[in-house]
């Protein structure tokens, strides 16, 4: 099938004609120019796929200095643009410095029919392929927005939030390896996304893998990739995540779960950066940025044995902790306006608004799922709230779940009375299981239920 344009380029108007009759058999579109005069208005014009250039046009000028200004000028306007030489036997040095300067590669004259079509046709492949890599790549980088715009992050007010902002945000410009440690559901993750969207790499990718849910057995090939054949499933060659995030952020989520022998193997890439893909042995070099994450103390992971100190030191240059929701209620009332923000549109209820009160029952719970737990309660009470305005009814959390003022602030008395009226609640009322397990007699819990009124 003939396909693409092709431009010929040659003041012989013999060697025009042959090859007319040549590559109308081949090409959608043959021009022919035998001066390169307009040769750049007629890039402009008709945008061809590939260039057959001659090195000399002036007579009796055989330097093929012509040849090499003209090739700039082509690589000035597109450098892209797959050029081939058209040259004398006598020429083939400059051949090979044209080589250097961009051509794609070069037809010795007299030519040979088929080896110069040969030539052109996979000039024209390679234009086609560097084309579709350059559309990829645009495209790529609209949906890496797409999904940084999706995850947006609401910072709050709390003052630990504003440290940790500011810390980011001189980190997150630098190459530096990341560990985000904090409890679950507190934003580790979406904390991830931000490093990542604030830092230069962030029109690349960010690929994330749970090491939590990579299966021993696939750990390698998931990781660094495999060759095809390497084992029974891998019926094709397949980059691994590493690969995958080259030039963006890696982000391994969950990694104080990664088993220790496997921790090894992690560590020797992160070091070389460079990946060996399975059932291959050429090492292949990976530019990417880590962040990692865990709930986990690795500290306390390494003196128990669980997890590598020379892994654990790669991997935390900079250490951020995500505090805890109920340490931080300050961020509450802007979570929850977040949220709601982004539900009611969602469900159609735009215009929705936050009474005080409920404000204020979501200040006082514990949140033991943090900002994800936040999340859903605000989804649910949108989605459920009939009026204009969402109540504290609105919101069913566990009472039991109600927060509890750090013991470390509290006087003797304020904790004795929160024990107290803990115990009463776990145990539905019961005095005598409440005494039990205070260990304490009825009658002295009486008196402490008198005591402080309860
Ligand atoms: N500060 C925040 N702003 C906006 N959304 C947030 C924020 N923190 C958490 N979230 C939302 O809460 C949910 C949980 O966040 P994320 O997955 O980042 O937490 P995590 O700490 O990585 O949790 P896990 O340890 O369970 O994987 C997500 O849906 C996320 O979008």
């Amino acid at each position: 099938m003939k396909k693409g344009c092709i431009l010929v380029v040659d003041d012989n108007k013999n060697v025009l004609s042959a090859l007319r009759i040549l590559l109308e058999s081949y090409f959608q579109k043959v021009i022919l120019l035998n001066s390169p005069n307009t040769l750049v208005s007629q890039l402009n014009d008709n945008r061809p796929d590939v260039i057959l250039l001659d090195m000399n046009f002036s007579a009796g000028i055989n330097s093929g200095n012509e040849g090499l200004y003209w090739l700039s000028e082509i690589k000035k306007f597109d450098a892209e643009l797959p050029v081939v030489l058209f040259t004398a036997y006598a020429d083939i040095d400059l051949a090979v410095s044209a080589l250097k300067q961009g051509a794609s590669d070069f037809v010795v004259k007299p030519w040979d029919n088929a080896k110069l079509v040969a030539t052109l046709q996979s000039a024209y492949s390679l234009r086609q392929s560097r084309k579709e890599v350059k559309q990829l790549r645009e495209k790529q980088t609209v949906i890496n927005r797409e999904l940084n715009r999706d995850k947006a992050f609401c910072w709050g007010q709390s003052e630990t939030m504003r440290e940790l902002r500011s810390l980011l945000s001189k980190v997150a410009k630098t190459d530096a390896s990341i560990l985000i440690t904090g409890e679950n559901g507190t934003g580790k993750e979406v904390i991830a996304r931000e490093i990542h969207r604030l830092s230069v790499r962030s029109e690349e990718v960010l690929v994330t893998v749970d090491m939590g849910a990579v299966s021993e057995t696939l750990f390698e090939s998931e990781l660094f990739g495999h060759v095809k054949g390497s084992f029974t499933d891998a019926r094709t060659d397949r980059a691994g995540k590493f690969e995958a995030a080259d030039g963006g952020t890696l982000f391994l989520d969950e990694i104080g779960n990664l088993n220790y022998a496997l921790q090894a193997k992690l560590l020797s890439v992160i070091q070389s950066r460079q990946v060996v893909r399975v059932g291959d042995n050429k090492p292949i070099p990976v530019d990417i940025r880590l962040i990692c994450a865990t709930n986990r103390n690795l500290e306390q992971s390494v003196l128990n044995g669980e997890f590598r100190e020379d892994l654990l030191y790669r991997v935390n240059t900079i250490h951020l902790e995500v505090p805890a929701l109920r340490d931080r209620s300050e961020d509450i009332p802007e979570l929850a306006e977040f949220f709601l923000l982004k539900y009611s549109g969602k469900y159609d209820k735009k215009g929705l608004t936050l009474s005080k009160n409920a404000i204020q029952k979501l200040k006082e719970y514990a949140w033991p799922g943090n900002v994800r737990e936040l999340q859903h309660a605000m989804e649910k009470a949108v989605i459920l709230c009939d009026g204009t305005e969402l109540q504290a009814d609105d919101f069913y959390l566990r009472k039991q779940e109600k927060k509890s003022p750090k013991l470390a602030n509290m006087s003797l008395e304020d904790a004795e009375k929160m024990l107290i009226e803990n115990s009463i609640v776990k145990n539905n009322g019961n005095m005598s299981a409440v005494a039990i397990e205070l260990g304490i007699t009825r009658p002295t819990l009486y008196s402490k239920i008198k005591k402080y009124d309860l």
